[in-house]
């Protein structure tokens, strides 16, 4: 989200809304328009790159999840002839991860023809994820879109990501049709949902569309409102190529293929093309539109969405928001776009050593579909050579690890997640000569000694929160428990209510939302922001064997297996420790000074070790804190998972 809203509070959003929706040229400056427009295309046009500025339009769906982004994306691919009606539905999700979790986690394009009054229209729809760990594709969606259709479930009203979904178009001035779904649903409440949007976004509730992408219902007037409120693209078609690289595939044969919108000029088959970030030349060999699947062109101009294929052989040579130019001319690049940096961290490594290549590929592979996974080398005594990658979330790096396996046949070990800390370390004539006295630790393995620490920071973020109000008091003791300090409490309707919370990362990236839909029958809603970082004070728990600091828990990759018996996790430890009798200790240290300390039993000769996973990391954790005089704090090491999300990764 841009850098001027993250600063707004929510009463300050609020004004900030008025005050431009209540200007005559608001961005939901609807007319009403008495035009006849057709169903379907027709005519199927020979040539795209004929078709005039006048008659694009480049929009994005947006919504919370599960609102039926995909579902309305299906009803405009059909209506616009397309696709044939009756196909597969959810037809943009194409991963096999998405059709498994019934989510979208990438963002999709599609370019529609549709006859509008006498003349066809290209219409390039970028269907979008819903969930918050996918932010990143709805970012960079917009930044090729004029307008988005706001979609709003009649049912479940606006949610947390409705209001950071329409900020965002918001702030890229992008025109915003909204519109209420699933109206043939029996608990539908449109017109409850309508004040919602007007008391949360001034939108007036006449200009509100209102549709069942399900059974197809009032579909054609979404069509008719993207042409005549969303506007062309400011584009020049007579300057020198300028085209922006905003999405990547890898094909086995064809390398890296680029989804690029042309602002400037054109581009033709058999061009020689430059990447800005890399000066290299290439020639281009294929040139597509996706209607969905790949239609080939000759050319491709300024205002089109399409994907080239220039013989790119290493994923790296793409790069995420370039700008693309004709080889012998000098241009400005475009300005690309700001992506959020990754908040959660795992240790990505082979089984063995001899996987080490292929996983290897398989990540730079996907990491040219996913820019929004960050990549550094790692290693561990006990898994040798591999990465530690950063997600913007939970859910983000399991989809990442069940892509690595579905898509590229590879069987990572997973670390536990943990979340990047800032130090302060206590200055030595050399670290404050060199500025090396602060810095950022993502890996506890990497997490210096207490005794040189001054102060340790942690990543904080402001969540929103969208609740029915009588789920109000679990909720904010949740949030209690979990170290946030309220912000702001606001009513939505009669029934209700819009939180906002400042929290540690660390405390939300774990099993936040999940409790959060546990103790709300799955209706609360989150979004959050990432807001810098704060000093902390926390608990760092370690293992000890035979008396001796063996690892931290959360560096608990030394265990080779790890199941559940009862409420009971067994893990079988690594060779590393010798086949006798040892003890198994867990300790509890507050700024290095020890707190408490706890024996773990039984064990057995063959190293198998019984842990109560989540119930003696809270235990633990209690007694340091008490010992430590202090009410909350937070632990250093993610044992603190919840023991399904720990065994989840231990079992990678
Ligand atoms: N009754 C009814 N159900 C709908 C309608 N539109 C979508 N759905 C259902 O709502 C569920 C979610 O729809 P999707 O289209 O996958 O929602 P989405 O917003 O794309 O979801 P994400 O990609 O996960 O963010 C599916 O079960 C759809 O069948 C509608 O108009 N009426």
């Amino acid at each position: 989200m841009g850098a001027s809203i993250k600063i707004l509070t929510f009463l300050n959003h609020m004004k900030y809304t008025r005050n431009c929706y209540n200007k005559p040229n608001s961005l939901i400056g609807f007319h009403s328009s008495k035009r006849k427009y057709c169903i379907h295309s027709e005519e199927p046009i020979e040539n795209f790159a004929e078709i005039p500025i006048e008659r694009i339009r480049n929009f994005s769906i947006i919504a919370h999840v599960d609102h039926g982004k995909s579902t309305l994306a299906d009803r405009l691919l059909e209506l616009t002839g397309t696709i044939k009606g009756g196909q597969q539905n959810q037809i943009l999700d194409k991963l096999q991860v998405e059709r498994e979790r019934g989510i979208t986690v990438k963002a999709q394009s599609a370019s529609l023809l549709y006859k509008y009054n006498g003349d066809i229209y290209l219409l390039n729809l970028i269907d979008t994820p819903g969930h918050v760990d996918f932010s990143n594709e709805v970012h960079r969606s917009l930044s090729v879109c004029q307008g988005v259709i706001l979609l709003v479930d009649s049912n479940d009203g606006v949610q947390a990501q409705t209001v950071a979904n329409f900020y965002l178009a918001f702030v890229n001035d992008l025109v915003i049709i909204p519109v209420l779904n699933k109206i043939d649903l029996k608990n539908a409440d449109p017109e409850r949902v309508s004040k919602q949007l007007k008391s949360l976004f001034e939108i007036n509730p006449d200009e509100i569309l209102k549709i069942s992408a399900k059974l197809g219902i009032g579909i054609d007037n979404v069509l008719q409102n993207i042409i005549t409120k969303i506007p062309s693209p400011k584009v020049d078609r007579s300057s020198k190529l300028r085209a922006l690289l905003f999405d990547c595939t890898y094909d086995r044969y064809r390398g890296a293929l680029s989804l690029i919108y042309i602002q400037d000029g054109c581009i033709s088959l058999g061009d020689s093309i430059t990447t800005f970030h890399n000066k290299k030349d290439y020639e281009v060999r294929t040139l597509s539109l996706l209607r969905p699947d790949e239609v080939r062109v000759k050319k491709l101009v300024a205002g089109q969405i399409g994907l080239v294929g220039c013989n790119m052989r290493s994923p790296k040579e793409a790069h995420i928001g370039d700008t693309i130019y004709h080889s012998t001319c000098l241009i400005e690049p475009l300005e690309g776009f700001k992506l959020s940096q990754p908040m959660v961290f795992a240790g990505v490594y082979p089984m063995d050593q001899s996987q080490h290549i292929n996983l290897r590929n398989a990540i730079e592979k996907l990491t040219l579909n996913d820019s929004a996974v960050s990549v550094e080398l790692d290693t561990s005594p006990a898994l040798g050579q591999g990465w530690r990658l950063g997600f913007l979330g939970l859910l983000h790096l399991e989809v990442f690890t069940q892509r690595l396996t579905q898509e590229y046949g590879a069987e990572p070990i997973i670390t536990a997640p943990s979340v990047t800390y800032k130090i302060k370390l206590k200055p030595t004539k050399q670290n404050v000569k060199d500025g090396s006295d602060v810095m950022y630790v993502n890996n506890p393995a990497n997490f210096p000694e207490q005794m040189k620490i001054e102060q340790t920071f942690e990543p904080m973020i402001i969540g929103t929160i969208v609740t029915p109000d009588k789920y109000l008091g679990a909720i904010m003791s949740l949030c209690m428990e979990r170290r946030g300090v309220q912000r702001s409490a606001n009513n939505i309707d009669n029934e209700r209510v819009i939180l906002q919370y400042d929290l540690p990362l660390c405390e939300v990236v774990l099993d936040f939302h999940d409790t959060l839909k546990t103790i709300s029958s799955g209706y609360a809603s989150f979004d959050y922001e990432n807001t810098g970082y704060q000093e902390s004070s926390m608990v760092k728990l370690a293992i000890l064997l035979n008396g001796t600091l063996v690892d931290e828990l959360s560096n608990i990759v030394h265990v080779t297996k790890a199941k559940t018996i009862g409420k009971q996790m067994v893990f079988k430890l690594k060779d590393i420790i010798p086949r006798q009798m040892v003890h198994i200790a867990v300790q509890a240290t507050v700024n290095g000074k020890v707190m408490a300390r706890e024996n773990i039993k039984p064990y057995r000769k063959d190293v198998t070790a019984k842990l109560y996973g989540g119930d003696i990391t809270r235990r633990m954790k209690l007694l340091a804190q008490q010992a430590a005089g202090k009410k909350k704090m937070r632990m250093v090491a993610n044992i603190s998972l919840p023991r399904e999300t720990f065994i989840d990764v231990l079992k990678k």
